[in-house]
């Protein structure tokens, strides 16, 4: 493969829930080597387009095409609320993640090792705070090394310091090759990391680029300020989709 190459592409999806229309004719490309980064308003389809991007479900029109290489484990996915089975620890958890995509149970601990929890390796899932368990979803996207990793909301919940080192660790997943996306709503921190940046406003792809041609093309100096020329209305509201319930 070249640098920067297609990796996962979505081409003219829609999603539909029932008679609610979330996501409306979006294509996108997340590319080797980059981290492709998701922005937009609450309730604007991000978990919705990287679910069917991560093969959780089917769009109801367009496609979802994987170009990577024929791996064990082709997308590593971190939901939005990860959740882990109670009884065991952080390491058996990852140890039986290692095993299902078919690499040695030792490298489990060099995956937490990665995400800061080297001190919780034998600790319970069950006592694990609400970043911890994130961290531990990110160790678990990433175990196994597949081509593409999606991550949705990785730094929700965790302190700040925590939160700039999983971006950290998404860039240097890049580094290494890997296509990486992540939905987030700290701007900054997606300035920090994007190589590329795609807002999503009511299930469609608004704008599109690198921060500094979106930067440039608005006459803005930050991320912020181009999304608040970008999404129009009000800002402190949330657009519900479909009928509101
Ligand atoms: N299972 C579902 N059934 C019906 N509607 C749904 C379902 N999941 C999401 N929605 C609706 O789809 C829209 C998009 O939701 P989605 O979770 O994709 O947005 P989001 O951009 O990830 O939001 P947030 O930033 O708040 O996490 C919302 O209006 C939401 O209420």
């Amino acid at each position: 493969m070249t640098d920067h190459e297609t990796v996962l592409e979505a081409t003219g999806i829609d999603h539909d829930y029932g008679t609610v229309s979330v996501l409306q004719d979006v294509s996108a490309t997340v590319r080797r080597g980059t981290v492709t980064t998701l922005i937009g308003p609450n309730g604007s389809g991000k978990t919705t387009l990287i679910r069917a991007l991560a093969g959780l479900h089917e769009p109801t029109r367009g496609e979802v095409t994987y170009h990577g290489p024929q791996t064990a484990r082709r997308i590593g996915y971190l939901p939005q609320h990860p959740a882990f089975r109670p009884g065991f620890t952080c390491l058996e958890t990852l140890e039986f993640y290692a095993s299902l995509v078919g690499i040695d149970r030792k490298a489990a601990a060099a995956y937490l090792e990665q995400v800061g929890l080297a001190d919780a390796t034998d600790r319970p899932v069950e006592a694990l705070s609400g970043g911890m368990t994130r961290l531990l979803g990110i160790a678990q996207a990433t175990i196994g090394d597949p081509p593409v990793v999606v991550l949705d909301e990785p730094g929700s919940g965790l302190d700040p310091g925590m939160s700039a080192h999983v971006f950290d660790v998404a860039a240097d997943l890049a580094d290494d090759g890997i296509a990486v996306l992540l939905s987030s709503h700290d701007l900054e921190l997606v300035e920090r990391v994007a190589d590329r940046v795609l807002v999503l406003s009511d299930g469609r792809i608004v704008e599109r680029g690198s921060t500094a041609t979106l930067e440039a093309e608005y006459g803005a100096d930050s991320l912020w300020s181009v999304y608040e020329s970008v999404i129009e209305g009000d800002l402190d509201t949330v657009r519900v989709q479909g009928e509101h319930a």
